[in-house]
């Protein structure tokens, strides 16, 4: 299927500094284990945008599918700790078939394994970013995963889409390109039936009713469609645009970025802190507002006070990220609450000027709160 150009698309062919995301079904064959001949013709793609002049980045997953053979299993282990056996065995076979494709073009490559707090975490952020600098600064290709062996499962990111797209908020990438192994955005799972390959995705209306299916075809990969839709909006959100590709097609994708579907930004870079804010940390519970409240904080950027919450869920304590639902549920800003979870319920409903003088402050401070809809 052809596709017109457009901005965004320009901006991923031009992109000084790119992350690219592979998926374990794109570098693996059915049976496990890696397949030789699609992981090199992604180094090959690579190492083209590289001598085009880019530093790339690039986030492979396969940790898992490339341990089952070796351990002689037969598909890829649902409890954890075979996962992480898996990743172990699996993480040292895909470093090294790395190293020697890339090795072909005489490129080095430097394995950077992060766990969810490496990035997540703002006092530890600063430790992959100067690492992942420092490794495209000396020419090498950073190859990122999540640490498997050590991640548990309340830890874990478990998708690379999302980990894809936190690192190219952290790098300050140009632009996000995610190589699964279908060519795009459907309207729905085209494993299902007939479904229409959305060509730009500009906001969320061209997204509204889009059926994607959480599970690969594969068996191999996870958070399938679902996982990337929602690594799409973070970067978008983080101001970088992303590019959905056929891994089979890397070559267009990483030279002309005319294959996929593209998302564009939306709106400015957000600085680091309301990103992390917004998007990256651990929410510790929610908030559920009225609709007076809803339309105060996402349409009018006030603060939130206690009289416009309805409910409160979690254990959360005061200087926690909290997430801001309206009565439907859905999450429409998060913030810092400025309130234990024990305290705020003696609050909730009552005007300010109702509550002791050591309780009357708002609950979110504008300052301290991301919108993450329009109303
Ligand atoms: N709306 C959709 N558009 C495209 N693919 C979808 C959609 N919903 C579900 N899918 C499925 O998601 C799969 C990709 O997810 P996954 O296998 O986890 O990828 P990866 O291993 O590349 O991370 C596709 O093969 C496709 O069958
Ligand atoms: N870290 C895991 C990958 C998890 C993951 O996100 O897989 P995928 O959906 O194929 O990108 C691994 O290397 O096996």
């Amino acid at each position: 299927m052809s596709t017109a150009r457009s901005a965004t698309r320009d901006t991923v062919a031009a992109a000084r500094l790119v992350v690219v995301k592979v998926g374990s079904s794109s570098l693996t064959t059915a049976a496990g284990g890696l397949d030789p001949a699609r992981l090199h013709a992604l180094v090959d793609a690579v190492a083209a945008r590289r001598a085009a002049g880019s530093q790339v980045v690039l986030v492979s997953s396969g940790a898992i599918a490339a341990g089952i053979l070796p351990l002689g299993i037969t598909r890829r282990p649902r409890d954890l700790a075979t996962q992480q056996a898996a990743a172990s065995v699996g993480q040292i076979v895909l470093g090294h078939a790395y190293v020697a494709s890339f090795g072909r073009y005489g490129l080095q490559v430097g394995q950077v394994l992060l766990t969810a707090d490496d990035v997540v975490r703002r006092a530890h952020y600063r430790n992959a970013q100067r690492t992942l600098s420092r490794l495209l600064a000396l020419g090498v290709v950073p190859v990122v995963n999540e640490n498997d062996t050590v991640a548990t499962e309340e830890i874990r990111f478990g998708d690379n889409d999302r980990l894809a797209a936190l690192v190219a908020h952290l790098i300050g990438a140009d632009a996000l390109i995610l190589l699964s192994d279908v060519d795009g955005l459907y309207d729905g799972d085209p494993r299902l039936g007939a479904a229409r390959r959305i060509d730009e995705v500009a906001d969320e209306s061209d997204v509204e009713g889009v059926e994607a299916g959480a599970t690969g075809a594969s068996g191999l990969g996870t958070g399938g469609m679902a996982s990337k839709l929602a690594a799409a909006r973070l970067a978008s959100a983080a101001g970088v645009p992303v590019l959905l590709a056929a891994a089979a097609d890397a070559q267009q994708a990483l030279h002309r970025a005319d294959v996929g579907t593209a998302f564009a930004t939306s709106g400015r870079r957000l600085t680091s802190r309301r990103f992390w804010l917004g998007y990256a940390a651990d929410a510790s519970g929610v908030l559920t507002l009225d609709d007076g409240a809803v339309t105060a904080v996402v349409d009018r950027r006030r603060s939130l006070l206690a009289a416009g919450i309805t409910a409160t869920k979690g254990e959360f304590q005061a200087g926690d990220v909290v997430e801001l639902a309206d009565t439907t549920g859905k999450v429409m800003a998060r913030g810092i609450t400025n309130f234990d979870a024990a305290e705020l319920a003696t609050m909730i409903g009552h005007s300010t000027h109702n509550l002791p003088a050591n309780r009357r402050r708002e609950v979110v401070h504008a300052d301290d709160l991301v919108p993450l809809h329009r109303h």
